[in-house]
């Protein structure tokens, strides 16, 4: 019986067969072994190119870092709609941080009166998030657009002005907070100085320039000793990293307006606060941590004197920032020429009446109707100012900014807006 080999490869004349077979088997084997060669090139090469497209994507996504949100037809078309003026002589504004907020404040006062307002946010995290996207959310129900973007990204506002011809910036996109900058010094140059550097560059460039209103700060004033506080009284103390790069924008929006004629308004805010506020500032985090039975610190200045600020309400703000725009005078460039020279304007606004802390507090328990557990402790050296006194008789005078909402009155309205919005069952709030 032939045995299997035989059977496939039988002996006579079988050699030529045995070799034939032989030579297919090795034509084969090298066939087999150029096939998987060449699969194995193939897979390097799918490899690279897989490889080489991730790459790609991941140094297109680094250059797009900025502008994933942005784009398209339909994007443009709510600029458009948001930025349509509808009142003779009205303006169209871009908003900065009007998310936030003094610019949400500011944005609803515009667009109630017909101005064009669009707005643009970061809704970065050193808040809770969800209490910008709330008052994003009553913006939308007016009407008023926020792009969700960086004022870092240089792409972005150009486009922005490309869409539309703002006649006014309503510049308030910041790195808030006078404590927070010990903690996170990087975020203030980056917002408060690079991100206030690209949108002047912008607007330098647009055609035709729009006119600058920004927020300052009363903290330039520093460790300024002289009260009132003045416009014209010394800024070259600061005393927080905050306060330096706000100085610092008031000296950079100067030489925009001396090179390149951009008209600039720059606006010494006194401690805002009010409704829809900043869950980092005092008024608000004592109303919280009182309402749920948690101590309050409370900071004391040298020689156990309590620290004092000149607290102003959100509405007497907002009356100050319309009244800049309303005033601000024509920037006189374009396109990064200029051509005459253009208004330079700093106003202080605030209460005229500073309130120390501890009857800050006093209010707060009245109109919570519950008493603060409190922790007193001495002033930390941490960029606090003992105390702010704004002389306001500039911005009266230019402006007609008349603050009418004393602290009593404006802190229950904060207290009433607090309850109605985080829920009157105190001990559980979120936030
Ligand atoms: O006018 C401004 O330009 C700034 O105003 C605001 O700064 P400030 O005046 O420091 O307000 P805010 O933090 O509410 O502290 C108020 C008082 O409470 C004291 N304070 C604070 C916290 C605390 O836990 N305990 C305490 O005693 C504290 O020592 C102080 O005496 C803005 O935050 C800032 O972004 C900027 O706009």
């Amino acid at each position: 019986m032939p045995s299997l080999e035989e059977e496939l490869f039988p002996s006579t004349p079988g050699k030529f067969k045995i070799d034939r077979a032989h030579t297919m088997n090795r034509q084969f084997n090298r066939c087999f072994a150029s096939t998987s060669t060449m699969f194995l090139w193939a897979l390097f090469l799918i490899a690279l190119t897989a490889s080489y497209l991730s790459f790609q994507s991941f140094v297109d996504s680094g250059s797009r870092y900025f502008t994933a949100s942005w784009g398209g037809i339909q994007w443009e078309k709510q600029i458009r709609n948001s930025a349509q003026i509808h009142r003779s002589k009205g303006m169209s504004v871009l908003v900065t941080g009007a998310a936030g907020f003094v610019g949400s404040h500011v944005s609803l006062a515009l667009k109630k009166r017909g101005d064009g307002v669009v707005g643009i946010d970061n809704f970065n995290n050193y808040y809770d998030p969800s209490l910008k996207k709330a008052r994003k959310s009553l913006l939308n129900n007016q009407g008023i657009f926020i792009v969700e973007g960086d004022i870092n990204d240089a792409r972005l506002i150009a486009k922005l002005f490309d869409i539309v011809g703002f006649t006014h910036v309503m510049h308030l996109a910041a790195q808030a907070g006078v404590r927070y900058a010990m903690e996170n010094p990087h975020s203030y140059v980056h917002s408060n100085i690079a991100g206030l550097v690209t949108l002047l560059e912008a607007c330098k460039l647009a055609n035709p320039q729009p006119s600058v209103v920004w927020a300052s700060s009363s903290s330039v004033y520093g460790l300024n000793e002289k009260v009132p506080f003045s416009e014209s009284d010394r800024t070259d103390q600061p005393a927080s990293l905050y306060a330096a790069t706000k100085k610092a924008g008031e000296e950079i929006t100067h030489t925009y307006n001396h090179i390149y004629g951009l008209s600039v308004t720059g606006l010494r805010f006194f401690t805002v606060y009010g409704p829809f506020g900043r869950p980092d500032m005092a008024y608000f985090s004592f109303t919280r941590n009182i309402l749920q039975g948690k101590p309050i610190t409370i900071y004391r200045g040298k020689n156990r004197v309590d620290l004092a600020r000149d607290f102003t309400y959100i509405d007497d703000i907002v009356k100050g920032c319309v009244g800049s725009l309303d005033t601000s005078g024509k920037s006189t460039g374009s396109g990064g020429k200029k051509r005459g020279p253009a208004p330079y304007r700093i106003f202080n606004l605030g209460n005229t009446s500073p309130v120390t802390v501890p009857t800050l507090v006093k209010i707060l328990e009245r109109h919570l109707r519950v008493k603060a557990k409190r922790n007193i402790v001495d002033m930390p050296g941490n960029g606090d100012v003992p105390f702010t006194h704004a002389n306001i008789s500039l911005a009266q005078r230019e402006l007609g900014y008349k603050p009418t909402t004393d602290l009593e009155t404006g802190l229950k309205k904060f207290v009433k807006w607090y309850l109605t919005y985080y829920g009157y069952n105190r001990g559980k709030a979120v936030h």
